[in-house]
């Protein structure tokens, strides 16, 4: 049976994540290295884990795990809608929370919701969602913001639902294999990369130049320090389209061309946004001024 590593333990968001991504064993690990080091290492066949907020933005980890040892790429992903409940023991009242605890990303999206139900209570981080309701149930934290699922796994009770600064909250997460066949394209797909380039005037905007020429919007622009020294940076780029397109692939080649590049995958998108292709950068574009050159290479310019 297909093994699914995820950013457990159980009852976070990332578990309903690889619910909704993948069929098989669900295997929680219990931090984001883990799991992507689990199908790294052929533990599973596969890792489901978040990859950006719309509120707070991108999940570090998941970036630098993407960037270092052994490559893998997406292969697909979901989008889930972000609201929290707070749960706490029992015979814990709202009015008794000393301590409440959470993932980072959850607790930057509660902040004002925080300052205004449990104002005295002091913010812990928790390894996630799930890990603060297991650290409530053994007593060390009065409440932990959790995603709704989690009351279903811990003997706790829900004080507050439906918790949210911002409403339509949404996280991005992937589903990681090790490289191989690639999804189809579907008129619909992202493509990743990660780019380390010199640090020299004008090295990412020439990365960006190149895609912009080709008529390509991208829909991620991330930066995370190379770990060699200030001013070495990683640029994590994501854009729409799909590496079998004509289009996306004489794009890839020119950055490729340019600096160090990762691939991380091309899959269907979760929102279903199709792009929207520029005067004279179509797919059909690219393949037809390439056949002019072939044409032109075997003596005929016409
Ligand atoms: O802790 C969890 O439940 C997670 O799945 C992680 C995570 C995140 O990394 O952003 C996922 C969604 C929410 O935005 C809060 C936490």
């Amino acid at each position: 049976m297909t093994r699914i590593a995820y950013f457990g333990p159980r009852g976070t968001f990332t578990e309903q994540a690889a619910r909704s991504l993948a069929e098989g064993e669900l295997v929680p690990y219990d931090s984001i290295g883990l799991a992507i080091a689990a199908v790294r290492k052929g533990e599973t066949d596969a890792a489901c884990v978040p990859v950006e907020n719309s509120v707070e933005g991108p999940v570090t980890a998941t970036l630098d795990g993407l960037a270092e040892d052994e490559p893998l790429v997406a292969v697909a992903e979901a989008l889930l809608p972000i609201h929290f409940s707070v749960l706490a023991r029992p015979n814990v009242d709202a009015a008794d929370v000393r301590t409440v605890a959470s993932h980072p990303h959850a607790l930057a999206q509660v902040q004002r919701w925080l300052a205004q139900n449990l104002p005295s209570a002091r913010h812990v981080a928790a390894a996630s969602t799930a890990a603060a309701a297991i650290a409530v149930r053994d007593g060390e934290y009065d409440a932990a913001v959790v995603a709704p699922v989690a009351v279903e796994h811990y003997p706790l009770r829900t004080i507050a639902t439906e918790v949210a600064d911002i409403p339509d909250a949404r996280t991005r997460f992937l589903l990681l294999r090790r490289p191989g066949e690639l999804p189809a394209p579907t008129g619909s797909d992202r493509t990743s990369v990660v780019a380390a380039t010199v640090n020299r005037t004008g090295a990412l905007s020439e990365l960006l130049t190149e895609l912009a020429f080709r008529g390509i919007n991208l829909t991620r622009l991330d930066a995370r320090p190379s770990k060699g020294g200030f001013g070495e940076y990683r640029f994590f780029i994501d854009f729409e389209g799909h590496v079998a397109e004509p289009r996306i692939g004489d794009a890839l080649a020119a950055l490729r061309r340019r600096c160090h590049l990762r691939f991380l995958g091309s899959h269907p998108r979760a929102d279903g946004v199709r792009p929207s292709i520029q005067p004279a950068a179509g797919n059909e574009d690219f393949v037809s001024a390439a056949d002019w050159v072939e044409s032109v290479r075997k003596g005929d310019t016409a």
